[in-house]
């Protein structure tokens, strides 16, 4: 077997036809990215070039690729400004199959942090920054170990959900002897996130095979699986572990977004509405989540976790 470079259909080297592009690599509580700076909008990169980019072995590999452009030069950058002048830069979100995805919420805490190292902002600790992304306006505020995020309102995928107990959904899963109920959360982007029964159980899953999600959401989902704490809450802050395989990419170490919609199932089904601050415990870390309402009297999630550069480079024919 001749290893070979991942080809266009016309031949060429992706690597070389996406470069040569400066990158940085970072990420959120293991869920890794490789980012990219593109202030004239010059490197809107195809899903293929995506893939090859994100691919762990002949590529440089990651989770997602995240490109930062000025608002101004995207059209849905542009629909933010109008209403929030000051959300000067476009988080654009690719999965590592070069799908994409609305939101990302450990990258949009790695995307700030590779705009402050990049010097494109100023963001003293305390301070908030405003930042676009195809699930809207998001506000991200430096704390002294990370950021935490506004992610704006939860909602669930399928609106008769409460009325069945939090549970609208049916997933089959390698290493889950049978199908399990699960509840499907927006986020700006779709999950669906499933109950187990044990830290056995939950190590033991298979996620190399993508779940079977009945009804599957119009655009796929991110499938949550969730072990709540042992007591679920203990000194007035809840608790769970979770594992996540996310859409567009396989397991990953951590989902933000997944964090979040994991802890809006947990409450739900323990009918803990009155618990606002969540420890989630994903392979890669610890993220905080917290519920808040925001202005308009919507319950916000906020969502806290580290962010960190660790290499730069130049994507280019080596
Ligand atoms: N890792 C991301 C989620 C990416 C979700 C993406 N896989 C999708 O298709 O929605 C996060 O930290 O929120």
């Amino acid at each position: 077997m001749s290893i070979t470079e991942p080809l266009s259909a016309q031949g060429e080297s992706l690597l070389a036809v996406a470069g040569p592009l400066s990158y940085a690599k970072g990420h959120g509580t293991g869920n890794d990215f490789v980012l990219i700076s593109d202030p004239a909008n010059e490197h809107d990169l195809s899903p293929v070039q995506v893939a090859a980019i994100c691919d762990r072995h002949r590529g440089i590999g990651g989770d997602g690729l995240i490109r930062a452009v000025p608002s101004e030069n995207l059209a849905e950058g542009r629909e933010i400004l109008a209403t929030q002048p000051e959300a000067r830069w476009f988080m654009d979100y690719r999965n590592a199959d070069g799908s994409i995805s609305e939101m990302c919420g450990n990258g949009v805490r790695v995307f700030v942090h590779f705009l402050v190292s990049e010097k494109l902002v100023d963001l003293p600790v305390g301070a908030e920054l405003f930042i676009g992304t195809r699930a809207g306006l998001k506000t991200v505020t430096r704390l002294v170990d990370g950021y935490s995020v506004d992610m704006g309102a939860w909602e669930f995928i399928y609106p008769d959900a409460a009325g069945k107990g939090g549970l609208d959904s049916v997933v089959q899963t390698e290493g889950l002897p049978v199908p399990r109920a699960a509840v499907s959360v927006s986020m700006g982007n779709p999950h669906t996130i499933v109950a187990v029964a044990s830290q056995t159980e939950l190590g033991e899953l298979n996620l190399f095979t993508t779940p079977v999600v009945d009804p599957l959401p119009p655009h796929g989902t991110n499938v949550e699986y969730v072990l709540p704490g042992e007591p679920l809450v203990e000194g007035g802050r809840g608790s769970l572990r979770m594992r996540v395989h996310e859409r567009g990419v396989g397991e990953t170490l951590s989902c933000g977004t997944g964090a979040c919609a994991a802890a809006v199932a947990t409450r739900h089904w323990a009918q803990a509405q009155a618990v606002a601050n969540w420890e989630v415990t994903v392979p890669g870390g610890v993220l905080g989540v917290r519920f808040a309402h925001g202005a308009g009297g919507t319950e916000h999630v906020f969502l806290s976790g580290p962010a960190v550069l660790v290499a730069r480079g130049s994507i280019s024919e080596a």
